[in-house]
C-alpha cells in the first residue's frame, strides 16, 4: 500500500512529496481529528483503524428498526474543540446546544413524594448565573445550599495547574470543605459521576476540579448541554469520513496495526496482516494498553505507567415503551439507581412509542449483570421516576455494556498520563486518555489528536492549518524537553462533556 491512491480514485494528481507522509493508527474521535489536521496541512494520511467503522467508543448501531448510539453522548458548550470538530465534519447542526442550561432533577426518595427541581443558568456574570438555580435548588437544605456556593468559590480559587491537586481526591476536598453527603449526592455527583466516571471520593482533584472551574464557572454560558439529535455514527463516521475523504485522507478500516517500528534514518513502518506502510511520522491514536503494546521501545521512559490508568466502566439501559412516556429530552434522578435518562426516540427512528435511554456511568456493580437482572431492577425503578410508565407496555429492552468506557480519574492519573509527543522523533499519541487536562471525553479525545497533529506539523516542518483549533502550548511532560501539548487552555471560554448528561415524565 501506498498514499496517493485510494481504491476508487486518485487523490491527487500531484504525488505528496517525500518527508511528508504520515499514518495515524486508531479510528476514534482522537485519530480522525490528527488525521484531518495533518491533511489539511498537506501531510498525505493513511488512516488505520480496526473496527469496520470509525467512530471509536462513540458509535451505533442497528438492532432491528432502531438505530442504537453505544451511549449517550453528550458535551457542553465550553467544549469548544469537539465543537470545532463538529464544525470540520459538517455536523454542528446535527449535534445543537440547548439555548441556557437546564437540566430537571427528579428526587424520588423524598417522603411527600416525587419532587422536580432545576439547574439552570441565568443571563447574569459568573458566577451569579447560577445564583437563583442554587437558592431555590429544592434537593438542599438551605444550610447545604450556602455551604455549597462557598465550596464553588473556593474550588473556583484552586490553580489547575498546581500538580499537587492531583494527588487528593475530591470527595476528601468536599468534606473539608463542609460538604454534606447530601450535598455530594444531590449536587457534585449529579454532575461529577456523569461527567468524570467516578464518584467524588474516587476521582482526582484536579480532574474534578477542571470539570467544574471550566463548566460551571468559566463562562455563564459554558455548562449548556449539547447533543446529537441523529445517531453518533452519522457524525463520527458517516460524516467524519465523508470529510477524511475531501481532504485526502486514505481511511482503511477492518484493518489493524500489529507493529509500528523506526528505521533509524526518521522513517517508520506501520505493520498490518496484509502489508506494510511506511511513513514520516506516526501518530498511535489507540487506548492506551494497545498504545504499551504497539510502543517501540524507549519511546517512553516508563512505559509501564500506560498499564497503570485504570478504567471505568459505562452501562447503557435501553427501553422502548408503547407509548411517550418522559416529556423532556433528558432528566436527571436521585434517590434511585437511574442516573440520567434521555429520550432517544427521534434519533433512533422509532416511529411509534417512545425509546429511553438510561446512561449508567460507574456501573460498576451492574456492568456484568444479565439483562434479566438489569430489566428487574431497572423497570419498577423508571415506574417510580416516571409516572406514565406504569400503564406503559415494554416493547424492548436490552442494554449496551461499556467495560472500559473511559480511563478512571483516580487521584495520581495525572501523572500516568503522557504528552503527544514520545521520546522517538516521528511517533505521537493521541487518546483521551493522553495529557489533556480533561477527563475521558469527545473533548479530550479531539483536543489530544489536534496536539499530535501539532506536534507532528511541527517536526515536519509543516506550517498548521489556519483553521484548525488552537491548543496552548503547556509545559508538562514526562519525557523532558519535548514540551508536549498538554492542558488546552480555552480559548473562548471552556468545560466539560457531561456523560449521560441530558430529559422529567
Ligand atoms: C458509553 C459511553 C458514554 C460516553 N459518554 C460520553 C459523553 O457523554 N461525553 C463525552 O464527551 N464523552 C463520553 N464518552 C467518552 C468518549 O466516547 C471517549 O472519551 C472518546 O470517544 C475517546 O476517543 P479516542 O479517539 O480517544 O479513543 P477510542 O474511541 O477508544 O478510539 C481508539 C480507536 O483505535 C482503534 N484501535 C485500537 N487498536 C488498534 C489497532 N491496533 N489498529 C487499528 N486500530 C486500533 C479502536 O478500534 C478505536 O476505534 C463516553 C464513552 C462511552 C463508552
Amino acid at each position: 500500500m501506498s498514499h496517493g491512491t485510494r481504491s476508487e480514485e486518485p487523490l491527487t494528481d500531484e504525488p505528496v512529496p517525500a518527508g511528508r507522509r504520515a499514518v495515524v493508527v486508531g479510528g476514534g474521535l482522537a485519530g480522525v481529528t490528527a488525521a484531518l489536521a495533518l491533511a489539511d496541512a498537506g501531510v498525505g494520511v493513511t488512516l488505520l483503524e480496526g473496527r469496520p467503522r470509525l467512530g471509536g467508543l462513540a458509535f451505533s448501531f442497528r438492532r432491528g428498526d432502531l438505530t442504537v448510539d453505544n451511549g449517550q453522548h453528550v458535551y457542553l458548550r465550553c467544549c469548544t474543540a469537539y465543537r470545532w470538530f463538529l464544525d470540520r465534519i459538517g455536523g454542528a447542526a446535527l449535534a445543537p446546544v440547548q439555548d441556557r442550561l437546564d437540566v430537571p432533577v427528579v428526587d424520588v426518595r423524598r417522603p411527600e413524594g416525587r419532587r422536580l427541581g432545576r439547574l439552570r443558568r441565568d443571563a447574569l456574570p459568573v458566577p451569579l448565573h447560577l445564583g437563583r438555580s442554587l437558592a431555590t435548588y429544592p434537593h438542599l437544605s438551605l444550610a447545604d445550599r450556602a455551604r455549597v456556593g462557598r465550596a464553588a468559590l473556593a474550588l473556583n480559587g484552586l490553580d489547575l495547574d498546581d500538580p499537587a491537586l492531583d494527588d487528593q481526591d475530591f470527595g476528601s476536598w468536599l468534606t473539608a470543605h463542609g460538604q454534606s453527603p447530601r450535598a455530594v449526592e444531590a449536587l457534585w455527583d449529579l454532575v461529577g459521576v456523569a461527567t468524570l466516571n467516578a464518584v467524588a471520593g474516587d476521582a482526582s482533584l484536579a480532574l474534578a476540579a477542571m470539570v467544574f472551574k471550566t463548566g460551571l464557572l468559566s463562562d455563564p454560558s459554558a455548562a449548556d448541554i449539547g447533543w446529537a439529535r441523529v445517531p453518533l455514527g452519522d457524525l463520527h463516521d458517516g460524516l467524519a469520513r465523508k470529510a477524511l475523504d475531501s481532504a485526502g485522507v486514505r481511511t482503511e478500516v477492518r484493518t489493524r496495526v500489529t507493529a509500528v517500528s523506526a528505521h533509524g534514518d526518521g522513517r517508520w513502518s506501520v505493520r498490518m496482516p496484509d502489508g506494510t506502510i511506511e511513513a514520516d511520522a506516526v501518530v498511535l491514536a489507540v487506548p492506551q494498553r494497545e498504545a504499551y503494546d504497539l510502543l517501540p521501545a524507549g519511546a517512553l521512559d516508563a512505559p509501564e505507567r500506560l498499564l497503570g490508568i485504570g478504567t471505568a466502566p459505562i452501562l447503557n439501559v435501553h427501553v422502548v415503551y408503547d407509548r411517550p412516556v418522559l416529556t423532556r429530552p433528558f432528566l436527571a434522578a436521585l434517590g434511585t439507581p437511574v442516573q440520567w435518562v434521555f429520550d432517544r426516540t427521534e434519533a433512533s427512528g422509532l416511529r411509534r412509542g417512545q425509546y429511553l435511554a438510561l446512561s449508567q456511568s460507574v456501573a460498576h456493580d451492574d456492568i456484568d449483570a444479565p439483562v434479566a437482572a438489569l430489566r428487574e431492577r431497572y423497570l419498577p425503578e423508571l415506574r417510580r421516576l416516571l409516572p406514565r410508565t406504569r400503564g406503559a407496555r415494554v416493547e424492548d429492552f436490552f442494554v449496551t455494556r461499556e467495560r472500559t468506557a473511559t480511563f478512571a480519574p483516580a487521584p495520581g492519573v495525572g501523572r500516568l498520563r503522557p504528552g503527544a509527543r514520545t521520546k522517538a522523533p516521528g511517533l505521537y499519541l493521541a487518546g483521551a486518555w493522553t495529557a489533556t487536562g480533561w477527563p475521558a471525553t469527545m473533548e479530550g479525545a479531539v483536543r489530544s489528536g489536534v496536539g499530535a497533529a501539532d506536534a507532528a506539523l511541527g517536526a515536519l516542518g509543516r506550517p498548521r492549518p489556519r483553521h484548525l483549533f488552537a491548543l496552548e502550548e503547556a509545559a508538562r511532560s514526562d519525557v523532558p524537553g519535548t514540551g508536549p501539548l498538554t492542558l488546552g487552555r480555552r480559548p473562548e471560554g471552556t468545560g466539560a462533556a457531561l456523560r449521560g448528561g441530558p430529559g422529567e415524565g
